[in-house]
């Protein structure tokens, strides 16, 4: 079953008390009382799941490395000379996806595709985030968690919308980091046919792993953006979401677990190796 946005379930854990919430099959939320920090969980996650996890796939836009802002100052730029400005609804839209997928989304919904072709938006912005993409800084936490579950024989992976040349430009910095990565998929890899939400991207990285094919329910996710996150649940997998704080979040009910950053995440709780004092 392909999950659409409006089939999104949201169970609320409480991590402290107060808050009621009860969500339908759709986006509709009632909070019964004040709002506190809740950890998000998908219905279909429950404990015993979460501690099956023995593989990690991580995106890398947005979630290992700050790029994403990238991206939306280029998009910016270009939507002005239009008298246009860009907006996180837009981008929630685009984010995570194939280039050619995202340039088809930001020409039509901004109403620009009779003065910009998609094709011709990827080659204006080129130059601009060719620019950029070497100055990319990894993500708060990044390096301390790959390290760690690295360090600790769990096999992890990248499976990334980007492309191989925007890949090498944005990862030039943080060779140590994706060496410690067992494999790499890339948003022009042949076996990805269509991009992030379908979960091609996460059943090719799954399958790379060594040994015997690792079953989508050991393995966990971790992503930034919707189209990624459901890419995720499709594949049949666990995800962590790990979303900017401009998203809405609506946008973080299909994820089974949410946190503000990778600082916050704890392994322990999804069976892997907790941090120990060094790493911690
Ligand atoms: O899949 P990721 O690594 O987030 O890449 C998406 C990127 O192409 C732009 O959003
Ligand atoms: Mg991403």
């Amino acid at each position: 079953m392909i999950l659409k946005p409006n089939q999104i379930f949201g169970l609320v854990t409480l991590t402290t008390s107060g808050a009621r919430f009860t969500s339908t099959a759709t986006n509709n939320l009632q909070f019964q009382s004040r709002t506190v920090s809740v950890k998000m969980a998908n219905p279909a996650v429950c404990d015993s799941e979460k501690k099956l996890i023995t593989h990690v796939i991580f995106d890398m836009d947005g979630l290992l490395l700050d790029t994403e802002k990238f991206y939306t100052e280029v998009q910016e730029i270009i939507l002005s000379r239009f008298d246009k400005t860009f907006d996180w609804s837009l981008k929630a839209k685009m984010m995570g996806k194939k280039a050619i997928e995202a340039a088809r989304v930001f020409v039509e919904e901004t109403g620009i595709s009779d003065s910009l072709s998609a094709e011709n938006f990827l080659v204006e912005r080129e130059s601009m985030l060719q620019e950029m993409f070497p100055t990319s800084e990894l993500m708060p936490g990044a390096s301390r968690l790959v390290k760690h579950l690295h360090a600790s024989g769990v096999p992890i992976c990248v499976a990334t919308g980007t492309h191989k040349r925007h890949f090498a430009l944005k990862t030039q910095r943080h060779g140590e980091i994706f060496s410690l990565m067992h494999h790499i998929v890339m948003g022009d890899d042949p076996e990805v046919k269509q991009g992030k939400p379908s979960p091609d991207i996460f059943l090719a990285a799954a399958r790379r792993f060594d040994g015997e094919p690792v079953h989508p329910s050991k393995i966990l996710v971790f992503e930034d953006a919707p189209s990624g996150v459901l890419a995720a649940k499709n594949a049949g997998m666990s995800v962590v979401m790990v979303p900017d704080p401009r998203l809405d979040s609506a946008f973080h009910e299909t994820a089974d677990e949410v946190v503000k950053s990778l600082l916050d995440f704890d392994p322990a709780e999804w069976g892997l190796p907790p941090f120990t004092d060094t790493t911690a």
